[in-house]
């Protein structure tokens, strides 16, 4: 008994020992993380002292101030909230965000001459900076492998794979089918104009992106526009279901991380279900194909006159290659990428452009005589390559198996290209973050095998409120993260001048409007190359109808779509769309802007947003007429609520 208790004794003095051994092991493991932390965040401090940053919280850093600002409440994109803190700040050419001790500093680039640094290829990235890690919250959405997540050469294969689905050559094919859809969207148009509804633009005009893009990425017509929701593919396990749910439930980066939603089981779960739904939908689509695109098509080569002879671009890239498993997954993953890339952008930008044809109505409460010249502009174009008997047939002749549409959308409509570009510039869908590795000997990451230490000139500048003037300097750039914010570099008005928020397509013309518009971009991006084979055009700006016209302005000053390796592999795709969408909204329909009207709001006013049944409060303020939230990418406020009429 005695000897018994003695064991019982000896074994809880040994159970203690343990658990102060582990409280005195988990304190030194606290102490030493927190070490690290503090020394982390002293050297963010001193490394980026001369960068501008808002006054910052001794312990806290920038949190708190920049959190309020991009707090979810306000429900504006944070590129919003950022232009306020440049604004505050004397307009630098990028500013800092501290997020240390949490996370690492950002640094917010305004200015084209950065962005260009770290989007173009350089001796020690050669397929430019990596993206940033906020990126891995797109995962489920477009999958493990996608083109927008992944580097190296993993990323080099696979664009090497798709680009040639993308190529002008091949999108000429798609032109009848982009049409076909387009006629789909200008009936659901007609019906509105006939009724006479208010009805939200985003509806018709997702639904013709998602028809065009699941046609030209996987030759699938779902049929977006006719099927009414809660049938087929919009029934609840439907794929275009699937493809919206995954798309409501990811992440949205910048606006703060919320844990209980994060956490709450229920989405948990509802996450997992529609992603093996989606990614099941994909790959059976997929699999379909493949004895299709291994017996060959013998009409390959020929020019495809009818729509269901374009090939997808998913068979392009699949022929001559062996159906591994991944390969199948690498596919599936920029299926997925290519319906989520090719749908919200494409849509918004036609929302965009709604809204200027819009302001040039007298009965907007938007209208400005200069909208109605640049609509009366637009119009004489398509009058002149389209005819004048029919507002619409631009779809007729574009659709016609002769017709030479690379002449038609390029060099004959500077002024439609002008139009798409100048929406484009001021409300821009996405941005670009990237970061830099560590470099070894960082302690935070002791074990990281990072490259050479990487850094980073940034340019001299003038405070826009004081007048001083701060000298170029260059930054020990590793482990820092960046956000080329393109709505922040198109809307700089010391790049684009002091009408920069103003919409005006001369940016991109020649005074006689023949010129190519596309030229004009390619001469402001002509800069040095290592050779020096070829300069900068020097541009006459008296011939220029825009004193910052395109031509004049620094290399990479409009990048919608990004620039470098890593641009946008269906830029001429998304181009495409909104020319053939253009050329029916504007000689064809009379405008109406409904809900967020234009009767401009004061900064902090609560401001209500029409949802067809009644107004929803969208929240403050910020003195804008219409602007863009953040839901992944950047889309209208309020779906871009219209009344339309046809066009006498
Ligand atoms: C108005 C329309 C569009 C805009 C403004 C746009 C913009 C962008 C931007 C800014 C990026 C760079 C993202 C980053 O750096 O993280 C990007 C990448 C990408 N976009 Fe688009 N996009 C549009 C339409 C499309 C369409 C129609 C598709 C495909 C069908 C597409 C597919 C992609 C892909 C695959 C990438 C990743 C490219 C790579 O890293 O190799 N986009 N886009």
């Amino acid at each position: 008994m005695a000897a018994s208790m003695f064991d019982n004794e000896e074994l809880i003095s040994v159970c203690y020992q343990l658990l102060r051994l582990s409280l005195l092991l988990l304190f030194v493991f606290v102490a030493y993380k927190t070490a690290l932390r503090v020394i982390f965040t002293y050297r963010i401090r001193h490394r980026y002292n001369d960068i501008p940053y808002l006054p910052r919280h001794w312990a806290a850093g920038n949190l708190v101030n920049c959190g309020e600002r991009l707090s979810p409440s306000i429900n504006h994109h944070p590129d919003y909230a950022f232009e306020d803190i440049w604004n505050e700040l004397g307009q630098p050419p990028a500013y800092m965000m501290d997020l240390a001790p949490i996370d690492r500093a950002m640094l917010i680039i305004a200015d084209p001459t950065i962005a260009e640094a770290i989007t173009q290829p350089s001796p020690e990235y050669k397929h430019s900076l990596p993206k940033s890690n906020t990126l891995q919250t797109l995962t489920r959405l477009v999958g493990d492998h996608s083109l927008v997540l992944i580097e190296g050469d993993e990323w080099r294969t696979q664009r090497r794979r798709f680009n040639k689905g993308f190529a002008p050559t091949h999108l000429n094919t798609l032109i009848p089918l982009v049409v076909s859809k387009t006629k789909v969207f200008l009936n659901r148009l007609k019906d509105h104009a006939r009724i006479g509804d208010d009805f939200f633009l985003k509806d018709p005009a997702s639904d013709l992106t998602t028809d065009v893009i699941t046609q030209v990425a996987i030759e699938k017509d779902f049929q977006a526009q006719t099927v009414p929701e809660g049938q087929g593919p919009k029934s609840t396990f439907g794929i275009l279901t699937s493809i919206k749910t995954m798309s409501s439930l990811t992440e949205k980066t910048g606006q703060g991380f919320n844990f209980v939603a994060y956490l709450y089981p229920q989405r948990r779960i509802k996450e997992w279900i529609y992603d093996r739904l989606y990614t099941k939908a994909v790959y059976n689509e997929i699999i379909n194909k493949l004895p299709s695109i291994k017996q060959g098509d013998s009409s390959a080569d020929k020019k495809p006159s009818t729509v269901s002879s374009a090939k997808a671009i998913v068979n392009l890239a699949l022929t001559g290659l062996d159906p591994t498993p991944s390969v199948l997954n690498a596919t599936v993953s920029q299926v997925k990428t290519f319906l989520f890339a090719g749908q919200d952008t494409t849509s918004t930008l036609i929302q965009w452009m709604a809204l200027e044809l819009s302001k040039s109505y007298p009965s907007s409460p938007l209208y400005s005589e200069h909208h109605r010249q640049i609509r009366e502009l637009l119009c004489a174009e398509h009058d002149a390559v389209f005819g004048t008997q029919d507002p619409f047939a631009a779809l007729d002749i574009l659709s016609k198996a002769d017709a030479n549409v690379d002449e038609i959308l390029g060099p004959k409509l500077p002024y439609t290209t002008a139009f798409v570009k100048e929406a484009l510039r001021l409300n821009p869908p996405g941005g670009s973050a990237r970061l830099v590795p560590l470099a070894p000997y960082d302690p935070e990451y002791p074990n990281h095998k990072g490259q050479q230490p990487y850094y980073l000139d940034l340019p001299a500048w003038t405070h826009s409120k004081t007048g001083e003037h701060h000298e170029a300097i260059r930054i020990r750039a590793d482990g820092l993260r960046f956000y080329n914010s393109h709505f922040l570099i198109q809307r700089n008005p010391n790049i684009w001048g002091p009408d920069a928020h103003e919409f005006n397509p001369a940016r991109f013309l020649d005074r006689s409007g023949k010129g190519s518009v596309d030229e004009l971009e390619e001469a402001m991006n002509t800069h040095k190359q290592p050779n020096g084979s070829a300069t900068k055009t020097e541009t006459n700006k008296g011939d220029l109808p825009h004193p910052y016209h395109i031509s004049t302005l620094p290399t990479g000053s409009f990048r919608p779509f990004e620039r470098g390796p890593r641009t946008c592999i269906g830029s001429n795709l998304a181009y495409m769309e909104a020319k053939i969408v253009l050329s029916i909204m504007a000689r064809g329909f009379e405008w109406t802007k409904v809900g967020l009207d234009g009767t401009k709001p004061k900064p902090g006013q609560v401001v209500y947003a029409g949802t067809g049944k009644e107004d929803v409060k969208v929240g403050e303020s910020k003195g804008w007429q219409v602007w863009g939230i953040n839901q992944v990418t950047t889309v209208p406020v309020d779906g871009m609520r219209m009344r339309i009429k046809l066009r006498e």
